[in-house]
């Protein structure tokens, strides 16, 4: 392995915490553009070896090279997958797998909203297959490797934006289609997955934690406004490496060993609706989705 230039131990004046991660492997998703690549530079700073998950080539290898460039670290890779279909995050941990058998940090950052109402091949609805599914089959196909790997933090980029509760029985398809409630649910789900699995991790070194990045202007929050707005959106929003800052602590602050199961707006630890602590819906939908991801024959989202 490449040594990063200079130091490997940085001091990180964004997140303002002091840590050493060279040795250490680190995959983010969704990190060709908006906060996952000011992750990617944020982690990379800290020493350790970032892979970074884009669904585009061309786009990826201009951020890889953005990446190495800004944090001075050559140890930075590049893999490709579209979450949104079950085959495109399998081949994503597959392509992990093949080069690594460690991984320290996970973040699930990928996400966005789709605004018409479209399905995968497997029938599963798209807001709710990248937002919830994708991180929740990414993380159990990694989660060996992860617990080989521990002490491993993984970091589930959720949003304040969250339903109030959600039904099962509508999850992977709801009728009639609304883009933000989808949203809202999908990210519901994801909070909801962040504390079952943290009850599940109970006993080992492997913690995950959900965070809000705060409202930050990236090519999503872009996409969801008119055009005249965004201007002013630039003005008032803040920019991806200040969303980035809570990722790269909650992967990376020594302060944080150990904390598991909670949710962080921006830097403060919050709660979050009621709905979410209910842990039988907890089980619930962790059962319904381990049945989607690993049951031959009930991946077929009506239920
Ligand atoms: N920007 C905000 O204000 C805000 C607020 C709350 C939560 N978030 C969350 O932060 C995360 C990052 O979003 P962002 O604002 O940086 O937006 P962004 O559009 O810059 O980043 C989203 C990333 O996900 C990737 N992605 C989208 N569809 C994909 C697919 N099918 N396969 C693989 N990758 C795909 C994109 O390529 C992109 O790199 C998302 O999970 C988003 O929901 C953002």
């Amino acid at each position: 392995m490449v040594r990063p230039r200079g130091v490997s131990i940085l001091y990180i004046r964004e997140a303002g915490v002091a840590m050493n991660t060279s040795g250490k492997v680190c995959l983010v998703t969704g990190a060709s553009t908006g906060i996952g690549k000011e992750t990617a530079v944020g982690l990379a700073k800290t020493g350790a070896t970032v892979v970074m998950a884009a669904r585009d080539a061309s786009r990826g290898e201009e951020a890889r090279a953005d990446v190495i460039r800004r944090s001075g670290n050559p140890n930075v890779e590049l893999l490709l997958a579209d979450m949104t279909t079950t085959g495109g995050v399998r081949s994503l941990a597959n392509q992990f797998l093949s080069r690594h058998d460690r991984l320290h940090v996970l973040i699930n950052n990928a996400g966005g909203v789709f605004k018409e109402h479209r399905k995968n091949d497997e029938g599963m609805e798209l807001t709710f297959a990248l937002n919830y599914y994708a991180p929740f089959l990414l993380t159990h196909l990694l989660l060996d490797t992860l617990k080989k790997s521990s002490p491993a933090r993984i970091v589930q980029v959720a949003s304040e934006m969250q339903a109030k509760r959600l039904d099962i029985a509508q999850l992977t398809d709801p009728v009639p289609y609304k883009a933000m409630q989808a949203y809202g649910t999908a990210k519901l789900a994801v909070v909801m997955f962040t504390y079952a699995l943290a009850r599940e991790l109970e006993g080992t070194s492997v913690t995950v934690n959900a965070v809000h990045p705060g409202v930050i202007y990236t090519p999503q929050s872009a996409r969801m406004a008119p055009s005249f707005l965004r201007p002013l959106m630039k003005l008032f929003m803040s920019d991806p490496v200040k969303g980035a800052e809570p990722s790269v602590r909650l992967a990376v602050d020594p302060a944080l060993e150990g904390v598991s199961g909670r949710y962080f707006k921006q830097l403060a630890e919050k709660r979050t609706g009621a709905f979410s602590y209910d842990w039988q819906q907890q089980d619930k939908l962790y059962t319904r989705s381990l049945e989607w991801a690993f049951s031959p024959g009930k991946v077929q989202t009506h239920l």
